[in-house]
């Protein structure tokens, strides 16, 4: 049912020597410098770091959703640097966006709303959509809320519903910013389970950011941001041990460590 990968690049994420600035003139704010980084198939990989260093930012620029001003941003062996805005458009077409305001349409059921990911990968014309919307709802455990409004739906159930449409269309890289930040523990959990799922079985690259230290350990790597530059990063796995005491650790001075 779902599309077969068109992109098998060990890199589908390459930032190299990006900067961005806020502003212009006296009132211009730096706020990424210099910064790099790759991510390739198959990999989850999580931004964390201090709120204003500018994990949303890297994230809108990977997902060609702001200018690139200086640096190179490839993805999907797309150059976003000059690139035209059909070559944007056609790129967000493959990315799959689980952002915090999921701006669900009031007016349309949660199996509608995740019918409009499909529209957005020009998937809508599929004959089987409503098996696969299905589907997608049933993957974020709501398939008995498939003929609810969001009106009717809890914070996390919407947030739920916004995450099946953005994976509905099976983008080959998954862009999330906080996306259990709306859900309890074992929702949170599960919907990162299911990240590492599509990474493990579909290749899906995923960048998350997050404050949310009960998620790490399903993780490839932490990435970790201060003052618009990576100032860490760790392979989840070479931490040893336990992995979210090791990593919880590692990473340092980010608040209180929650575990399951
Ligand atoms: N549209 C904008 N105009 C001006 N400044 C902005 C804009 N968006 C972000 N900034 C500034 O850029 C810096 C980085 O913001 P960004 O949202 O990337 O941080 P963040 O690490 O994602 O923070 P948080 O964890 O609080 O979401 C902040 O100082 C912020 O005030």
């Amino acid at each position: 049912m779902m599309r077969e990968s068109t992109t098998s690049a060990e890199n589908r994420v390459v930032v190299q020597q990006l900067a961005h600035a806020f502003g212009s003139g006296e009132t211009r704010v730096p706020v990424l410098h210099e910064l790099n980084l790759r991510i390739a198939s198959g990999e989850v990989v999580v931004l964390m770091g201090p709120s204003g260093s500018g994990k949303t930012t890297l994230l809108t620029l990977i997902g060609a959703l702001r200018s690139v001003q200086q640096g190179s941003v490839r993805v999907l062996e797309q150059e976003l640097a000059g690139a035209t805005e059909t070559e944007l458009r056609q790129l967000r077409q493959r990315l799959g966006f689980i952002f915090q305001a999921h701006n669900l349409h009031r007016g349309l059921t949660a199996l509608e709303n995740v019918r409009m990911g499909l529209e957005i990968h020009g998937r809508a014309a599929l004959r089987q959509w409503q098996a696969t919307c299905e589907h997608a709802l049933n993957l974020v455990g709501l398939a008995d809320r498939r003929d609810f409004l969001p009106a009717a739906l809890s914070g996390g159930q919407k947030q739920r519903v916004a995450i099946a449409r953005a994976l509905v269309g099976d983008p080959e890289v998954i862009l999330a910013d906080e996306p259990t930040a709306a859900l309890d523990a074992e929702n949170g959990r599960k919907v990162m389970q299911l990240l590492r799922r599509l990474a493990d079985r579909r290749g899906s690259t995923v960048l998350i950011v997050t404050h949310d230290h009960r998620i790490l350990d399903l993780a490839d790597r932490i990435v970790r941001m201060e003052d618009g530059r990576i100032v860490r990063e760790l392979p989840a796995a070479s931490a040893g041990g336990d992995p979210h005491s090791m990593e919880a650790e590692a990473i340092g001075n980010m608040g209180g460590v929650s575990r399951r």
